[in-house]
């Protein structure tokens, strides 16, 4: 580092093997890396780039975070005389300065009716804890596809990330939150829509599924159906963050249609026992699961059972689109024997237990989607203001500046239609927001994913080659539309979403409402 400190006035430094580069008042001395250089020593020897100032040349073609590389920032000899270096990367905890690239309650001067203080400093410290102790294992983890890192499962319990996650409720009494920075009850869908956010931030989407995304749509039926001695095992060991669980619904022949389901829990002969068996598919953590929250075909109809991995358990990963952090797996029950004390609900009441959570399951992925669409635009916003074409920066074209409009409406749009409806979950029970909030997340649901794949292409378009490359300046848009058809899947697919929401309202049509 003592080279680094050395000052340069611009000197001549031009040739193969005696090459050095100014980058934002950086000096760089790129003599023996050009023949290592990815891009090729040739593009290095170009006319305007040795010994000059090669600032504008290098940020139409490398993201910042090369520079940040150790064996790319070793490369620096110095900086020049009476010049400041001003551009940054990704400034850990820091709110973006690009237009859009922030919901308006975060933006300068914006205000909003629906954040408190408590939430705005809440945002503060989840912003700073993702980027601090989540963002480098989340690129780590997505590229090797390994499970996420146990310290983040443990960074996040001493703050009891893992039971806020699953949002505002009795599982959260007596916990002490983020250091004491809200209180239990004073916890609200607002808080759970930040973390949700801040979370989608770290801009890998297998690795934000491997990180417990199975807890959030799994737990629940068993915090809100399991016996009390159930809860009392379970909970605890899934908020520290030792034991993981997921909810094992889908099968090779049912998706959406969970009637349709083909695995079998049949009582033992003396009625202590459950004998389950059939197959599970897809299912998001499910490879290092200890747990499994099981739809099965009982007697009396749709089951919900709490499985062990226990002997008759296997799983095996599927390879999807995204990395397998996610652990996304395929699940075999092989005559498994659980106690009946494992089941949740009632028995043949599994579908009201499915459905219980299935709106807040898709409010979270709506939160989810509308932050990801806004971290594309923030990235399209970046790209064409420093990469330049036919001579001028892309923002000069009206096409790209039209597919930009098009970008930062659906993402506003999105936002927007998501704090309303978190609005009123803070303001109904949890049975009123299903009455009446099942349409509207439904069709939130469907018009966010629609946007996300809108907003995918046009992003591959204005990135071009880069779009669909996963390493390099459009690494996140290659991953973002790769990964994004998933999000219009889970949940259930965009067409049926679209029909819950009209039938939902054709039911609460009035009798007497004529043209
Ligand atoms: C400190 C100086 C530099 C370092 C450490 C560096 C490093 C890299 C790296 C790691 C890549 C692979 C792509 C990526 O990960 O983004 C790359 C690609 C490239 N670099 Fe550099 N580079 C430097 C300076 C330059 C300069 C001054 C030019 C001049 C035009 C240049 C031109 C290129 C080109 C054309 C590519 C291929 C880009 C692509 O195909 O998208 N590099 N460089």
């Amino acid at each position: 580092m003592a080279a680094q400190a050395k000052e340069f006035t611009r000197e001549e430094h031009n040739k193969e093997g005696d090459l050095w580069v100014v980058i934002d008042a950086k000096v760089f001395d790129l003599s023996r890396f050009a023949n290592l250089h990815p891009g090729g020593k040739a593009v290095l020897l170009n006319d305007d780039i040795p010994g000059q100032d090669a600032t504008e040349a290098f940020y139409g073609l490398h993201r910042h975070e090369v520079l940040e590389r150790p064996q790319y920032a070793r490369l620096q000899i110095g900086t020049i005389r009476g010049e400041e270096s001003t551009i940054t990367g990704r400034v850990a905890g820091a709110i973006s300065k690009v237009p859009y690239a922030e919901p308006t309650w975060l933006a300068d001067g914006f205000s909003s009716p629906y954040y408190s203080d408590n939430h705005k400093k809440f945002q503060k410290e989840m912003r700073k804890f993702f980027d601090e102790h989540v963002y480098a294992d989340a690129q780590a983890r997505e590229a090797d596809g390994k499970r996420p890192s146990q310290e983040v499962f443990d960074k996040m319990a001493e703050v009891n990330l893992h039971a806020m996650r699953l949002g505002p409720g009795k599982h959260l009494k007596g916990l002490t939150l983020f250091n004491g920075l809200v209180k239990p009850e004073e916890f609200d869908y607002f808080h759970e829509l930040i973390i949700t956010q801040e979370l989608v931030r770290t801009g890998a989407r297998g690795y934000g599924d491997g990180l417990l995304g199975g807890k959030v749509i799994g737990l629940p039926p068993v915090l809100n159906f399991g016996s009390e001695e159930l809860k009392k095992k379970i909970v605890p060991e899934v908020f520290a963050g030792k034991k993981f669980i997921s909810l094992a619904i889908s099968e090779a022949h049912a998706g959406s249609d969970v009637m349709g389901l083909q695995t079998t829990a049949v009582k033992s002969a003396d009625g202590k026992e459950w004998i389950i068996n059939g197959e599970k598919k897809w299912i998001t953590n499910g490879h290092f699961a200890d747990y499994f929250t099981t739809g099965c075909k009982t007697d009396e109809g749709l089951t919900v059972i709490l499985v062990p991995r226990t002997e008759g358990v296997s799983t095996k990963p599927i390879k999807t689109s995204y990395s397998p952090t996610a652990g996304t797996a395929y699940i075999t029950y092989d005559n498994v024997r659980v106690p009946v004390e494992n089941t949740l609900g009632p028995e043949g009441g599994g579908i009201f237990v499915i459905l219980s959570n299935f709106n807040h399951e898709r409010w979270v992925m709506c939160a989810a989607s509308a932050r990801s669409q806004r971290m594309i635009v923030e990235e399209c916003l970046k790209w064409i203001s420093q990469r330049k074409a036919f001579g001028k920066p892309l923002s000069s074209q009206a096409v790209i500046r039209s597919k930009i409009a098009q970008m930062i409406a659906r993402a506003e749009s999105t936002q927007a239609w998501l704090e309303n409806i978190t609005y009123q979950m803070n303001n109904m029970s949890y049975k009123e927001q299903s009455t009446k909030l099942a349409g509207q997340i439904a069709f939130l649901k469907m018009y966010s994913t629609r946007c996300a794949q809108e907003t995918a292409k046009d992003a591959v378009q204005i990135f071009g080659g880069r779009g669909i490359t996963q390493t390099g300046m459009g690494r996140f848009i290659e991953h973002y539309h790769r990964t994004v058809p998933f999000d219009a899947l889970l949940g259930g697919a965009e067409d049926v979403l679209a029909d819950l929401g009209v039938r939902q309202a054709m039911r609460a049509m009035p009798k007497n409402a004529r043209l």
